[in-house]
């Protein structure tokens, strides 16, 4: 939780750029109202659920309201049947550790703050079968905010009949007003608000997909600066549920992760951290310095295994990292070590080499194991912008990546980029980085990220 509040201020150059360009086009033909400040503003409308667009959301149905039916619901969480694989798990990480069949169990990427007790809606998604969805927020447009001061406003309402306040009123505050500016959903502000999302490298088409939703039902009708980042944030949310999901880890060993990106995206700094929250999770792990050809690479990556106290292989400059990765692959095994990472070069300026590169490493490991990677990670830069689209692009076409990790979120002004990335890929984002430190990395929370991108407050 704390950590989402540093998170929030990291992204807080994000969050103003949406927020201040929200205020602009809100005052832009905007009209102010005044409302007693002891009340909550008044809401638009009760929202139509957005139409289901090409996101494979889980939603829940449009009114599944006073559901007394007795939910077997605490239940998917997949609790360590018979374990066949006892790896100690003694750190206070979120996730049930010792994870027995085929099931992948995550990645122990962990708020770097001493986690207070998990909050509720935080079960660790495992493909386990879902019965119902958790409670996604959709787009309803209520926002949290009628806690008790509400009812007492709302009894001192009926005893007040006019504009008046009498003394209770006064008392409460209830006399003080407050201006609101609203403006009437209409093509402009669509079109503006189009615009901020991409200025905020959504990209076009994901920037359309939002805010036509956004605008589902509510056009003419009048929209605060607040209502509309609550709808911003739950299309955000949506779209970015499906994708938030731990690494997966299977039992066996050792777990090969090959971590793939371009030059300078913070892939040893994320298996750095990476390394060290395995090893605080209690896991052992082996480092390959699988970029022989940049002698600080290797460097850079071995002070990074010393501050997570992993061992890191490496292999004479300009060697075949296939032969690495087949030494470190023994290695591995020979140590019994529960993960083995893997760094790689990220030239892409030659494609073909850095594919066949790849595609050798690839071949290696399998000798020793069939199912090696288990995970292929690519690291990708916020700060690159919509480049990161094209990024997953030609890593997809040189390497079978089967998650993202999403580095330097706290060095961007923007951040949408993940949005398209999540609407235009699906792929899992298993971790972002907000920072230069062992403990920058942390799960991806697409609540709390769409929070932090739109400036609303939770
Ligand atoms: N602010 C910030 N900086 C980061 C983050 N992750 C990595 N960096 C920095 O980004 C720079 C590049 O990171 P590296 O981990 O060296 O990137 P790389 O992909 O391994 O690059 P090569 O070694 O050139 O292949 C370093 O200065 C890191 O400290 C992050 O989440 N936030």
């Amino acid at each position: 939780m704390a950590f989402f509040k540093k998170l929030k201020d990291r992204l807080f150059k994000s969050s103003s750029k949406i927020e201040e360009g929200l205020d602009a086009i809100v005052e832009d033909g905007g009209v102010a109202e005044e409302v007693a400040a002891a009340e909550p503003e008044p809401q638009p409308e009760p929202a139509p659920t957005p139409e289901p667009d090409p996101v494979p959301a889980p939603e829940p149905e449009p009114q599944p309201e006073p559901e007394p039916e007795p939910e077997p619901e605490p239940e998917p969480v997949p609790e360590p049947e018979p374990e066949p694989v006892p790896v100690p798990d003694p750190q206070p990480a979120p996730q049930p550790d010792p994870q027995p069949d085929p099931a992948p169990q995550e990645v122990p990427v962990r708020d770097p703050e001493p986690a207070p007790p998990a909050p509720p809606q935080e079960v660790p998604q495992a493909p386990a079968p879902t019965p119902e969805p958790a409670p996604v927020e959709l787009p309803d447009s209520t926002p949290p905010e009628m806690p008790q001061a509400m009812d007492v406003a709302t009894a001192t309402e009926t005893l007040e009949p006019t504009g008046k306040p009498g003394f209770l009123g006064r008392l409460l505050g209830r006399g003080d007003k407050k201006t609101v500016i609203r403006r009437e959903l209409d093509d402009d502000m669509l079109e503006q608000l189009e615009e901020l999302l991409i200025t905020a490298d959504m990209g076009v088409d994901t920037a359309l997909r939002v805010t036509a939703n956004m605008a589902e039902g509510r056009f003419g009708k009048k929209l605060s600066t607040q209502e509309i980042k609550e709808l911003l944030a739950a299309e955000v949310t949506r779209i970015m549920e499906p994708v938030a999901r731990p690494m997966p880890l299977y039992p066996s060993k050792p777990q090969v992760v090959l971590v793939v990106g371009v030059n300078g995206s913070g892939k040893t700094t994320t298996i750095g951290k990476l390394a060290s929250q395995f090893r605080a999770a209690g896991k052992s792990v082996v480092i390959a310095a699988g970029d022989t050809f940049r002698a600080a690479a290797v460097e850079q990556l071995q002070v990074w295994g010393e501050r997570a106290g992993v061992p890191v292989l490496t292999a004479p400059e300009g060697s075949d990292p296939a032969s690495l990765a087949w030494d470190a692959m023994e290695q591995a095994q020979k140590d019994g070590a529960d993960l083995l990472m893997i760094d790689t070069a990220g030239r892409l300026q030659n494609r073909a080499d850095l594919m066949e590169e790849l595609a050798k490493i690839v071949r290696v490991i399998r000798k020793k194991d069939p199912d090696a990677p288990h995970n292929t990670l690519l690291v990708l830069d916020a700060t690159t912008g919509q480049n990161a689209l094209s990024q997953v692009k030609t890593f997809q076409e040189l390497a079978d990546v089967s998650g993202l990790v999403m580095t330097k979120l706290d060095g961007t002004a923007k951040g949408g980029v993940l949005v398209a990335l999540a609407d235009k890929f699906g792929l899992p984002i298993h971790a972002i980085g907000v920072g230069e430190q062992i403990d920058d990395l942390a799960p991806f929370d697409p609540e709390e990220f769409a929070a932090a991108l739109t400036g609303l407050d939770r």
